[in-house]
This record gives structure tokens, sequence and C-alpha cells, in this order.
């Protein structure tokens, strides 16, 4: 299997083409009636059917949808590899803004889309939706996971991927200072939309100080409300001023690319943990930061937790089985800390060899007929 981060160039379409052929299928629709483009990736179902929340978002040119729904169902297949669920990596895309596109019906029209791949693809909430639009995505196909509790849904994922990304945090912290506290540690959060601003308040909790910033001024006051009754401090700095802040850990919780040429030459941090997906942009750039010292936890285990839940609703939710294995992260994300210590190879690498591994001993293990009619996983259909 190729590496995750694979720099392609997109500058016509056999290009695209091309990159389009890591994936086994991806489906674009269309509604004219509900307003609904969107674009299902499903890259790899070697461990199981493709699982992967729907991202919304005003893509300014329908190649940057592609390309960002193609990087982030690649994307679910190592984080599924890593969390050890027997899913595969897809993911979806719907082209809009969700402040002002959302209906009821666009996402009916994407959840026929949806039942259309007939249990190949199960997705629910990214950044940019809530479990509330996958209530009326539900009414149309039983391939959505992350619906509230009170649908039979094991409820806001967000909340087990802040989890994940703190246990990610005390990893951190336990393989640059030797202790796995999260306080007397500073962290830049970048973006408290439904997971930075859990893991926020999680690091207030534990008296964190930090520097937040986000888009979204409610937010920003919420944050600064919540931390005039905890331990930690908060400091609210500006959008791009987020990266070159004198503090330990950058923590990104809002969009993907995050880690560049651009930034990597403002931050000043010793590390970076966070939940967006697809952090670095380009393969490059995990090696860049390990030769200017700057430890990185990679993005799809540390923000596994969100996957770990979904997977788990698909088996009846048991949210003290979702905890435990969310907690695990801290051991996985370091042993890539020390493998790639061990091995003299990024954390990105050394993260990739693992899932890799997996992805292929799965295949040779599934290569006999088995009469099975319905897979275990599937309680819904
Ligand atoms: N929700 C989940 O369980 C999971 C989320 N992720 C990833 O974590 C990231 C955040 O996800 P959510 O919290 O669900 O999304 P969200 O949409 O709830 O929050 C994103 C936040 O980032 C802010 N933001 C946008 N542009 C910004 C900018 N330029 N500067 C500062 N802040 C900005 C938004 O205002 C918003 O508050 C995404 O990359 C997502 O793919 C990964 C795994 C699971
Ligand atoms: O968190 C979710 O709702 C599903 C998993 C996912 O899409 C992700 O981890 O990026």
């Amino acid at each position: 299997m190729m590496s995750l981060m694979k720099e392609t160039p997109v500058n016509n379409d056999f290009l695209l083409l091309d990159r389009m052929s890591e994936h086994e299928q991806v489906v674009f629709c269309n509604d004219p009636s509900s307003g609904l483009k969107a674009i299902i990736a499903i890259h790899n179902t070697t461990l199981g059917p493709a699982l992967g929340g729907c991202r919304m978002q005003p893509y300014n040119s329908f190649d940057e949808a592609l390309i960002d729904v193609l990087r982030l169902s690649k994307g679910m297949s190592y984080k599924c590899a890593a969390a050890d669920v027997d899913f595969g990596g897809g993911k979806a895309v719907i082209i809009g803004d969700p402040l002002t596109d959302k209906t009821p019906e666009l996402f009916r029209s994407f959840g026929q889309f949806v039942d259309s791949l007939g249990g190949r693809f199960y997705t629910g909430t990214d950044m940019g939706t809530d479990m509330e639009d996958f209530i009326h995505a539900m009414r149309e196909t039983n391939n959505i996971v992350g619906v509230p509790e009170a649908y039979g849904g094991g409820g806001d994922s967000s909340v087990p991927t802040a989890i994940g990304v703190l246990n990610g945090l005390k990893a951190t912290n336990k393989m640059l200072f030797g202790r796995t506290q999260l306080h007397g540690v500073t962290y830049a959060i970048q973006g408290l939309g439904k997971v930075g601003y859990k893991v926020a308040e999680g690091l207030l909790e534990e008296g964190a100080d930090l520097y937040v910033t986000d888009i979204n001024e409610d937010r920003l006051q919420q944050i600064e409300l919540r931390a005039e009754s905890a331990a930690g401090s908060v400091k609210v700095v500006a959008s791009n001023e987020i990266y070159s802040q004198e503090a330990d850990v950058f923590v990104p919780c809002a969009f993907g690319g995050v880690i560049n040429d651009d930034t990597i030459s403002q931050f000043k941090v010793k590390a970076i943990a966070g939940s967006a997906n697809n952090q670095l942009l380009a393969g490059k750039h995990g090696r860049v930061l390990a030769e200017k010292g700057i430890l990185y936890a990679p993005d799809y285990i540390i923000n596994s937790g969100g996957l770990i839940q979904v997977a788990d609703e698909l088996y009846g939710a048991n949210k003290e089985r979702v905890l435990l294995k969310t907690k695990e992260i801290y051991n996985i994300i370091l042993q890539v800390y020390q493998e790639a210590e061990r091995h003299r190879i990024t954390t990105v690498e050394a993260a990739d060899r693992i899932c890799e591994k997996t992805m292929m001993n799965r295949a040779k293990r599934n290569s006999f007929y088995s009469a099975s009619l319905k897979p275990k996983w599937n309680i819904r259909n």
C-alpha cells in the first residue's frame, strides 16, 4: 500500500483520475430539486464496509471538494486500521455553506444517495454538519451513524474524539517532559468547534494555560466565560497569530493542510497534536517537522475517538466500551513516538507502517469463503 500523504500534483483532469485510481469508488451526487451537490469517496474496504463522516463546506471549486474527499477517505482507511475496527475508509463532502444552505430535503437527498450504495458506506457528522442533520438523512437509509441517543445512536461523536485528543496530549507530554499531566504545559488551540471546544474545556479543567482562536466570536466568548470558573487560563489571539504563539503544543482542531511551509516557519512549539483531519499539506511536511524537532501526533490516530464510537454504534452503542477503546489512543500514540525514535523515521512513517501491516494481514486472512449471511457488525439491516 502506498504512503498516506503521497504528493500528487493536480493540474489537469488526467492527473486527477490518476489520484482517484487509489480509490475503489467515487460517487458524484447531484439533485437539482434539493440543491444537493455532494461527492462520496470509498477508498478501501479490505477491513470492512467504508465508514467516515460527511463534511459540509463552501468549497471554492469542484477540484477542491474532490481533493478533500479523496484525501479524507484515504485517511479513514488508515484510521480504521489504527483503531482496530472492522471498517474501511470512506468519506463524503457536501458542497455548500453550513450556515445558510442546510435544509431537511438536502439531507434526505444525501441519505438516498448513501442508501444507493447498498451498505458499502456508512456516514455521520464531520466539520460543518451536526447530528440533527442526519436525523433527516436516516429517514432514507439505515447507513447513518453518530445520531442522537434518542434515535438509537451513540450520540455526539465529538465527545470521544475530544477524549482521544486529551489522551494523545498526555502521551505527547510523556514523550516531551516524561510526565502525563496536562497542566504546566501551554497549548495553542485552533478552532473551538465541536471537538476543539471540548478539548479546551478538558485542558482548562486540568489547570492548563491556553491560547485560542476561532473565526466564530460566540465560541471565543463562551470559552472565556468557561475559563472564569476553571483552574486554567485562556488568551484569545487572532486567527493568523495562532501559529507563532510561545506555546508548548499546537492543537489544530479546525481544518486540514494547516501544517505547511508557511506555518512551519512560524511554529515555536515542541509538538503538534490535535483533531483536524489531514493536517499535513503534503507528505514532505512530516519530515520537515521532524527536522525542526517538532514532535507530531499523526492526525488519524489522535482523532480516532469519533470513529471508535460510530463503529461501536453498529454493534449496539456501549459508552463504557467506547471509553476503554478511546483511552487506548494514549498507548497507540506513545507506541508510534517510540517506534519513530527507534527506527529513526518520522512519526507519520511509523504510523503508516503499523496500519499498512494491519491491512495487509487482514487481506491475507480473509481470502477464504464464508457462508455467513449477515455480517456481525450490521445490526440495522
Ligand atoms: N467531529 C468529530 O468527531 C471529528 C472531527 N475531526 C476533525 O476535527 C476538525 C474539527 O471538527 P469539528 O469540531 O467537528 O468541526 P466544527 O465545524 O464543529 O468546528 C470547526 C471550528 O473551526 C473554526 N474555524 C474555521 N476556520 C477557522 C480559522 N481560519 N481559524 C480558526 N478557527 C476556524 C470554526 O468556526 C469552528 O468553530 C475537522 O478537521 C474534522 O474533520 C476528526 C475526527 C472526528
Ligand atoms: O467522527 C465521526 O463522526 C466519524 C468518523 C470520521 O469521519 C472521522 O474520524 O473523521
